[in-house]
């Protein structure tokens, strides 16, 4: 057997395969390494199974919706072993398509934990390979020492494969898969504790997110214990868990999921020997073509700890691939990558906060704050809310934020227009699509704010 090949890349997630698929397709002679599932975080512990789990919490709300829309004998029982030997089955068929794109391509795929051991030299499931160009994508895990007794928890990637539903569950943390798995699970009955440090979860979403969400959340049952910070997790003397914080105060439950950060990974790696550095957070260091310390050896995706996001992972894959193979220059462009957080309410954003446009100069803030038809309808307390952030001297849309019913979708779309750098101004003259929430992103007559102000002076009234 040859084994050399034009590109050897360490991890089938979504930035290896990505990377790998569109090396081949310029013609690339390509190898992937996988040491586990292929299909990475995304597909098989995170983004896919934790939306099924999601949709699955939904039907909560849905049922208890259909009632007041006339809906009688509406009822049921989750149980969750059912969801789990679905949710078991969705990724197999999903992991089969990936090692199928894969195969598809031309990508050799080998099963197997790989490590640098030269340059331009991987070693893998026994064999000793050559390549002129190596990329980096093994991605990340759940880190585990942000406080003492964090082992005891149960990480994301235990939550998901859950067989039922806790009476009660500790969340410890108050970022993205925290505050997703804390709506999820009540959602699916479990009495909720949210605990964070700071005072509202969330931190880097705008504010008027932040408070909408816990206030939300709050509605909702949960509890959200933030503004302490945490000392010790430990076994309860009856069972269970307790965390001890630092004002003194413990919070108990029956089961408790950590969810204080990931860490990339680069254990095992031989980074070191081949002369690739980590940066101060312990990611590998890269530049804006991805490029490593050491010549050859790229890296990509979480292990870059930029924006630990899948479709960033997968725009850098295929950035290094089309620049390397294709002979077309490529960079991903990390200032305006659009997310959602996929709570109940969700929250999608994209562009700047309120604060960091105003930090950049005069800024106009559109708001619209209401109770959406459907949920009005059916008796239910919740509200949507979006936000325009606008320059107030070009009338470019710098921001747009929003939490309510449907919030991905509809911020998916307008993304499109911030790429375009649509102004106010094309906001304004876009017909409404009634009825729909959406069309109040186009319906936002007067700023309810200013932010520092245009050399002309203000103006008074929005463009129509
Ligand atoms: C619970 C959860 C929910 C998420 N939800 C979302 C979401 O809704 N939307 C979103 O955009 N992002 C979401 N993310 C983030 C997203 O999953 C990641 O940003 C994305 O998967 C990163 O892709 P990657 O290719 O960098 O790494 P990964 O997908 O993690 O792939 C890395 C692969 O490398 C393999 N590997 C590691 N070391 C080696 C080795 N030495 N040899 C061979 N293989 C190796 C691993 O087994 C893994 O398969 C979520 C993450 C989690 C944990
Ligand atoms: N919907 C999505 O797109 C989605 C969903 C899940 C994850 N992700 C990606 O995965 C990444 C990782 O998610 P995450 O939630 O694990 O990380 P995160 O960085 O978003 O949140 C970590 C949380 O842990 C807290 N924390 C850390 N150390 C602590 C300590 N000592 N005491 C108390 N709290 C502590 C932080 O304050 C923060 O609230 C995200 O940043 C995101 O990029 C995306």
């Amino acid at each position: 057997m040859n084994d050399t090949y034009d590109l050897i890349v360490i991890g089938a997630g979504s930035g290896g395969v990505a990377a790998a698929r569109r090396a081949a397709a310029h013609g690339a002679r390509v190898l992937i390494a996988e040491a586990d599932r292929v299909g990475g975080t995304c597909v098989i512990r995170g983004c896919v199974p934790k939306k099924l789990m999601m949709y699955a919490a939904g039907y909560a709300q849905l049922l208890s919706e259909a009632v007041g829309f006339g809906w009688t004998g509406v009822s049921g029982r989750f149980e969750m072993a059912r969801w789990a030997d679905a949710k078991a089955h969705e990724i197999d068929r999903l992991e089969a398509i990936y090692r199928r794109m894969l195969a598809d391509a031309g990508v050799e795929l080998v099963d197997g934990r790989a490590r640098l051991s030269g340059p331009g030299l991987v070693e893998v499931a026994g064999r000793s390979l050559r390549a002129g160009r190596v990329l980096i994508a093994t991605g990340g895990a759940p880190a585990r020492d942000a406080l003492p007794g964090l082992e005891l928890a149960m990480s994301s990637n235990e939550v998901l494969n859950l067989r039922e539903v806790p009476a009660s569950l500790l969340v410890i943390g108050g970022g993205y898969i925290a505050v997703e798995f804390a709506s999820i699970l009540a959602g699916l009955g479990a009495q909720v504790t949210l605990a964070f440090r700071d005072t509202l979860p969330l931190r880097g979403f705008d504010p008027d997110l932040r408070t909408r969400l816990a206030q939300a959340l709050s509605t909702r049952g949960l509890t959200l214990a933030g503004g302490v910070a945490l000392s010790e997790l430990a076994r309860g003397s009856g069972g269970g868990f307790e965390l001890r914080r630092a004002d003194a105060s413990v919070l108990r439950a029956e089961a408790v999921l950590n969810a204080t950060g990931r860490r990339p990974n680069t254990a095992g790696l031989g980074l070191a020997e081949a002369g690739v550095q980590l940066d101060a957070r312990g990611a590998v260091a890269v530049d804006q073509d991805s490029c490593t310390t050491a010549p050859g050896i790229w890296a990509v995706g979480d292990v870059t700890n930029r924006v630990n996001l899948t479709p960033v992972a997968i725009a850098e894959g295929r950035a290094f691939a089309d620049s390397e193979f294709g002979r077309r220059r490529v960079r991903v462009d990390h200032r305006t990558v659009a997310s959602a957080v996929f709570t109940e309410p969700p929250i999608a954003t994209v562009g700047l906060t309120e604060a960091d446009a105003a930090r950049e100069g005069p800024v106009d803030v559109y708001e619209s704050d209401f109770r959406p038809m459907k949920s009005a309808f059916a008796g239910g307390a919740g509200r949507s809310y979006m936000k325009l952030v606008v320059d107030g001297l070009s009338d470019v849309v710098l921001g747009i934020h929003m939490i309510g019913t449907d919030a991905p979708e509809i911020v998916q779309s307008l993304a499109v227009a911030l790429t375009c750098r649509a102004t106010k101004a094309d906001f304004d003259r876009t017909l409404a699509v009634h009825p729909t929430a959406a069309e109040e992103f186009v319906l936002m007559r007067e700023p309810v704010r200013r932010h520092g102000t245009p050399p002309h002076g203000p103006t008074g009234t929005a463009p129509t």
